[in-house]
This record gives structure tokens, sequence and C-alpha cells, in this order.
């Protein structure tokens, strides 16, 4: 890869499976030492971009590059470069955490002189050397991962993949596996990637994509994406949100949205219209919240949704597509 040319670079990509569009024609580009998130409910497509760039499914149309080879016609130089930290855990649990790193070493040719000091650096930077030589059955959930994290470190990759890199972990051991790939990229001179339908998250990136149902929606800084959505936020539980909602249209010109079991609505002074609200809404508000723009106000701009109600959606299509299987 060149000076200043991009680690990841993707132009008109499309997926489809049979008549399912997963990724619906998308652009973006990556810089070099760049944290980039990639941010969407399950089936978004997210996890088959992510493939396509790593080389494990081949694109239905258009072209992307990684540390400067094509996918398709570089396939091995694009896998030489890149290491995957993906959601099911691959590291062996009858091996040790060394043994596992070895084992890795050898597949992917890293030179026999430089194994030894290199898995003792990527087990350092994931605090696991003292564990080095127990075996990987006998530990925490976060700690698998951060021995899977720095598997995928191992041979040096330009640029690291990340695919939910967090989930299903308590959110003390998630904050944790930040820490360390917030660190990484101080010590080494590494591209990440990575997904999380975790909003919180999406704020430790450089820049985040927002994808919906194959498509990228948003692109940005977060900073960036939370001043586009501008005013405050309000969010009430009231005992009749629909007539809340017309009630907000009707007297204060107000477009709200039902997310969360939550009428949710921007206005310019949260505070000083929280009163006027209580006193001319004409429903009984049982709860109100004020506060500046999340990522996850964000992603209802762009979706007209919340992401757990868009996920709750996915999942019942999920489940319908399984019904309809049988
Ligand atoms: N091998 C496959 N065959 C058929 N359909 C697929 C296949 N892989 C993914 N899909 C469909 O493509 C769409 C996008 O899925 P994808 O796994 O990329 O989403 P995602 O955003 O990564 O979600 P998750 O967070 O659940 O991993 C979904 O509708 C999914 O059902």
């Amino acid at each position: 890869m060149r000076d200043g040319e991009p680690a990841v670079e993707v132009d008109g990509l499309v997926k489809t499976f049979g008549d399912v569009t997963a990724v619906a024609g998308i652009d973006l580009r990556v810089g070099q030492g760049e944290v980039f998130g990639f941010l969407g409910p399950n089936g978004a497509g997210k996890s088959t971009t992510i493939n396509m760039l790593c080389t494990l499914l081949r694109p239905s149309g258009g072209v992307a590059r990684v540390a400067g080879h094509d996918v398709v016609t570089g396939r091995d130089a694009v896998r030489r470069n890149i290491g995957l930290v993906f959601q099911d855990p691959t590291v062996d649990g009858y091996l040790s955490a060394e043994q596992n790193l070895r084992f890795h070493a050898e597949l992917y040719g890293v030179p026999r002189a430089r194994t030894a000091d290199r898995i003792r650096q990527v087990l350092e930077m994931v605090a696991l050397w003292d564990r080095r030589a127990d075996l990987v059955r006998t530990f925490s959930g976060g700690m698998r991962r951060r021995l899977e994290i720095a598997r995928g470190l191992l041979h040096a990759p330009r640029v690291l993949f990340l695919d939910e890199p967090t989930v299903g972990l308590d959110p003390q051991t998630r904050a944790s596996i930040w820490d360390y790939i917030r660190r990484l990229r101080e010590v080494e001179d590494i591209t990440i990637f990575m997904t999380t339908h975790y909003m919180d998250e999406a704020e430790y990136c450089d820049r985040i994509a927002i994808m919906d149902s194959g498509r990228i929606v948003a692109l940005d800084t977060p900073e960036a994406l939370k001043a586009g959505v501008g005013e405050d936020r309000v969010r009430i539980r009231t005992s009749d949100d629909d007539a809340a909602v017309a009630a907000l249209k009707e007297r204060f010109g107000l477009d709200a949205v039902v997310a969360d079991g939550q009428v949710t609505f921007s206005v310019a002074s949260g505070g000083e219209f929280v009163p006027r609200l209580f006193a001319e809404l004409g429903v009984p508000i049982s709860a109100v919240s004020v506060a500046r723009p999340s990522l996850d106000d964000v992603f209802m701009k762009f979706t007209g949704t919340s992401i757990r109600d868009a996920e709750r959606g996915g999942a019942n299509e999920a489940l319908r597509m399984r019904m309809r299987g049988r």
C-alpha cells in the first residue's frame, strides 16, 4: 500500500443472495490509520460487507481494494495484509494461549526467528502474557476476545477487521476491549475497520458509516453526525403516544416519532420547552428527558426508527424467513 493511498476503497459494491440484496451498492474510503466503524441493526449488511472486504465472499458487483489490492484479483495479497476478529470464537479451547498463537504464526508464515518476540508483544498488548500457558477453555469471554485480537495482529496486518468485537460481553469487559483497541493504534501502524450495533461504541471511532437495509445512509465523524441533528432531543412517556404525536404536531408544529416506547422529538431549547409541554400538550406525561443528540438520534434521523426497534424488526424478518424455509 503506497503512502496516502486509502486502506479501504469501495466503489458500487453489491452483494445479492438470490433475490435478497444484502449490500445495495456502497461507496467508501477509509484512510490509513483510521478507526472506522460500520454501524447498523442486525441484517443491515455489515457482515456481508466485511466478508467481501476480507475476501471471504465474492462481490456480485462493484470493486473493493484493501491495502492497495483488489479483493477479487488480488485475493492472496489482501489476505496477507489483513487480520480478522470475528463474532464466533475461533481460538482453540484445548490449546494454551501461546499454542494458539504459534499455530496461527505457522499458518500465516510469520518468520520463525520473529515468532517468539511477536507473540510476547501481542500478548502483552492485550494483557494476557501472564496467562500464556493456560488452556483457553479456562478463559472468560473477554479474555478469549482479547486473545482473538492478539491473534488477528500477530502477522502485523495493515488493516484489522473486527466484526462486532464486543458482542455478548458485559459493559465493563466491552470498555476494556475498547481500551485495547485504542491503545493498539498508538503502538501499531494499522487501520481498524469494525462493525458494531452498540451506539456508545461507535463514539470511539474516527468516522462511522451508518448502514441500513444494505445502503450507507450517513458517513462522517460522530461529532459531525450529531451536530447535523442539531437541536435538543426530548423524550416523553405518555398514556397515549399516538395522541401525543398528534398534539405535538397540532399545538407546536413538531414532528415526533415513537421509538423504544417513548415519543421523541427535537426542539431548539429543551429545558425551556418542557414546562410549556406539560401545560399545553393535553395528554398526561409520566416521564420526560432532555438530552443533546446522541448517535441513536442520528440513526433515527436517517432511518426513521431506533436501532433497537430496527433490530426487533430484523429479528422478526429473520424468523419469518426461517419459517418460510421450513
Ligand atoms: N449466505 C446468505 N444467504 C442468504 N442471505 C444472506 C446470507 N448472508 C446474509 N444474508 C442476508 O443479507 C442481509 C444482510 O445480512 P448481514 O449478516 O450482512 O447483516 P449484518 O448487518 O451484519 O447483521 P448482523 O449484525 O446480524 O450480523 C440479511 O437480510 C441476511 O439475511
